[in-house]
């Protein structure tokens, strides 16, 4: 039926001469065509099925258009619910007057267009565009990110107790929502890119999070749309936990919005898309493939998707609306198995789509015909369907690889001056701490350190839960083990590095955030980034050799608001470095020095030394419960020279700096096949026998390519 209309529609914009020339073919066209019906009649019930599964498309989109132009009484005069189904003939009348009605949208469009040119040459942004919130009120931003957002959504966070959005939310979620509102099918340049730089606990998640459910929670078709790209296996738990927590209630015709994890050793809901669904046909509703585990998102790490895209049978990113990449320096400077242009390409990927162009001749065609997948091809052929890319980081700087490398399309920037949230065109190296966060650092000597170390936990041993850091995964094992002779057995001291297996480090997660008494968790710099766990104080027992592995490992405490403490103990003959490096936070503030009194070590000094004597029988006991003994390495480049620490290893056992991402892809590795494996004899591959009954699948296989299919992209 779509291929008779039209061909009738292209046959009307030939030119006359044609027309003429061509009448003898046309009648005979209407032959066919008369036959054809004729022997439709017999499928009259499955093509009204199709019809109205069409209709119920065009009528969203079309209700989504007339909203936007202020013709939404107009829609609802055109489709008030009918009891009786509609015939074929009232179908084609109504969308024939749908066509009129989006004619009509392109001239308001036009005028749209012409005052929105009047506004920027004035210099004032349009009203009700994200622009024009950018220096309003607080209390008017809110107003109008809850505007753009879902009822759903919206009750979702009254549930969470989100009563009110953090600065940087304020800042983003007016252009992440408008986005998000907007028609997928825009011509190549109008959206944005954006990148997100804001302190640490700032509540980057939550952008994402809302922006992600927003654009899917009207979708009527099922396929991966938002993957979230996450440097470490914790990380990318966390980041789904999130995704769980605000995901809206879904109406009771769609499923819910599925959330799905691929990194390390989690492998859970992993799909393979049939055939049928790869092309976007117009049936939506398929029992077999509903209960499937499809995932709406996913959140992985670069490792895994790469394993994905290339290994995965029925694995694609055609679909994919959001590519979302926390930490993106971080992820910036990994360069596993290239996955970024991987990523990036095969969300590009037209590989599989018959050769056939959509020619957009009507105005109905260009605003409410199907389109095809995206092409990198310029100028792009097909209406795009688009990828909007958002990336995250509190230290995502100015690097121009972050352009390249992520192909970033006429990116817009946010970032953090002056406790004020900005936005630009041009990206900004500037790094903010949290406003909450005190800064302290001791000065001592090396010998001593270990004793300053458990004076300033003394200190602070009210905090529920300290995180101290150490530069290698070594230095982490020897001050968990001496902290645990500290604190005789040590119920409330654990250990975090990339030496554990993965569910060892999940189970010592847990373990910290359900405690309630004083928890003290010795960590390599795995656990510097992004996880997000109440910690009231920060300990560096080893200063941190870059700005960006200070500013995330401080950040861990003062998160969303929080008050917390960060202590940094500083090496004799390290206090200018460390100086240097805290100067290129954006701020003119230096962490105070603490002084720990001489009788206060010295009154520490004999428990300390009687712990000293049972180290090394300690740390071998619990090297015995790693997966294996950490294997050597040269020593951080901060400790050259220096030997008299006595949590520093000799030189048999030096000290490991902890690469984590090295680790972790390993790790990858060995747990993927198994569990892949696994996944395969859980969900295998339909067979066609099981789906080919279905209204519309037989046909829609049956279609070679280049005919005239009627593809949709479904929101
Ligand atoms: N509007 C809000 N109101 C209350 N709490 C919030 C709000 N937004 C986020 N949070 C909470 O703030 C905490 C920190 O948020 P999140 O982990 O997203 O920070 P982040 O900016 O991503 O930090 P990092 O850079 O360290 O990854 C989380 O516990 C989150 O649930």
């Amino acid at each position: 039926m779509v291929n008779k209309r039209r061909r009738r529609r292209r046959r009307d914009k030939r030119p006359a001469s044609e027309m003429e020339s061509s009448s003898s073919s046309s009648e005979e066209e209407e032959k066919e065509e008369k036959k054809e019906s004729s022997e439709g009649k017999s499928d009259e019930e499955k093509e009204l099925a199709f019809w109205k599964n069409l209709l119920a498309k065009l009528k969203e989109r079309a209700r989504r258009r007339l909203e936007k132009a202020g013709l939404l009484n107009a829609y609802e005069e055109l489709f008030e619910e009918d009891d009786e189904p509609p015939t074929e003939a009232e179908l084609v009348a109504k969308v024939k007057e749908l066509e009129r009605r989006a004619a009509e949208i392109e001239d308001r469009g036009k005028a749209a267009e012409a005052v929105a040119a009047a506004f920027e040459a004035e210099g004032t942004p349009f009203p009700g565009t994200p622009e024009a919130v950018e220096t309003a009120s607080e209390a008017e931003q809110e107003q109008y990110i809850r505007e753009l957002l879902d009822p759903r959504l919206l009750a979702t966070l009254e549930r969470e107790g989100i009563d009110r959005f953090f600065p940087i939310q304020r800042g983003v979620l007016p252009y992440a929502l408008y986005d998000a509102n907007a028609p997928q099918e825009q011509p190549k340049g109008v959206f944005r890119d954006l990148c997100v730089a804001a302190p640490t606990g700032s509540g980057k998640t939550l952008i994402y999070a809302l922006a992600i459910h927003q654009a899917l929670v009207r979708r009527t078709f099922r396929s991966l749309r938002a993957v979230v790209v996450v440097p470490s296996r914790e990380l990318a738990r966390q980041a789904r936990v999130e995704l769980e927590r605000f995901r809206p209630e879904m109406p009771p015709e769609l499923p819910r919005i599925r959330i799905s994890e691929s990194a390390g050793g989690t492998e859970d809901n992993i799909f393979i898309e049939p055939e049928h669904l790869k092309h976007q046909e117009v049936s939506i509703a398929c029992p077999v493939c509903d209960e499937r585990p499809h995932p709406d998102v996913l959140v992985c790490t670069p490792g895994r998707l790469v394993d994905h895209v290339e290994r995965t049978p029925g694995f694609t990113l055609q679909h994919v609306r959001y590519l979302v990449i926390d930490e993106a320096d971080r992820l910036l400077a990994q360069s596993y198995q290239d996955w970024a242009r991987k990523t990036i390409l095969a969300c590009f990927d037209d590989s599989d789509v018959p050769e056939r162009e959509l020619k957009l001749e009507t105005m109905f065609e260009r605003i409410y015909a199907p389109v095809t997948r995206r092409s990198l091809e310029e100028p792009c052929p097909r209406i795009q369907a688009r990828l909007q890319k958002l990336l995250f980081s509190a230290t995502l700087g100015d690097d121009p690889r972050l352009i390249s490398t992520f192909m970033l399309e006429n990116p817009k920037y946010f970032y953090v001056r002056d406790d004020a949230v900005r936005g630009g065109d041009e990206a900004v190296n500037t790094t903010a701490l949290p406003a909450t966060l005190r800064e302290f650092t001791i000065l001592c000597d090396a010998p001593t350190k270990p004793l300053a170390l458990i004076a300033a936990l003394e200190e602070f041993r009210s905090c529920r839960l300290v995180l101290v850091f150490a530069n290698s995964v070594d230095t982490a094992l020897r001050v968990a083990c001496l902290l645990r002779l500290w604190y005789d057995g040590g119920e409330g001291v654990f250990e975090l590095s990339s030496a554990m297996k993965a569910r060892q480090r999940d189970a010592t997660i847990e373990a910290c955030r359900r405690r309630d008494a004083h928890t003290v968790l010795v960590a390599s710099d795995a656990a510097a980034r992004g996880i997000d766990m109440s910690v009231d104080l920060v300990l560096n027992y080893d200063a941190p050799s870059s700005v960006q592995a200070y500013v995330h490992r401080v950040g861990r405490a003062a998160r969303a608001g929080r008050q917390g403490d960060a202590v940094t103990l500083i090496k004799r003959g390290q206090d200018r470095a460390f100086s240097r490096l805290r100067a290129q936070i954006d701020d003119d503030l230096a962490p105070t020095r603490k002084r720990i009194p001489r009788a206060t070590l010295a009154a520490l000094a004999p428990k300390y030394k009687a712990c000293l004597a049972d180290l090394e029988d300690a740390v071998r006991a619990a090297q015995r419960g790693y997966r294996g003994r950490p294997t050597t390495s040269p020593k951080d480049d901060d400790d050259k020279g220096v030997v008299d620490d006595p949590m520093d290893v000799d030189d048999n056992t030096s000290s490991r700096v902890d690469d984590d991402e090295k680790k972790q892809n390993d790790e990858e590795d060995e747990d993927s096949e198994e569990e892949e494996e696994e996944h395969f004899r859980l969900f295998p591959l339909p067979e066609p026998e099981e789906y080919m009954h279905l209204p519309g699948v037989a046909e829609f296989l049956a279609k070679k390519p280049g005919e005239d299919t009627a593809w949709m992209y479904a929101d």
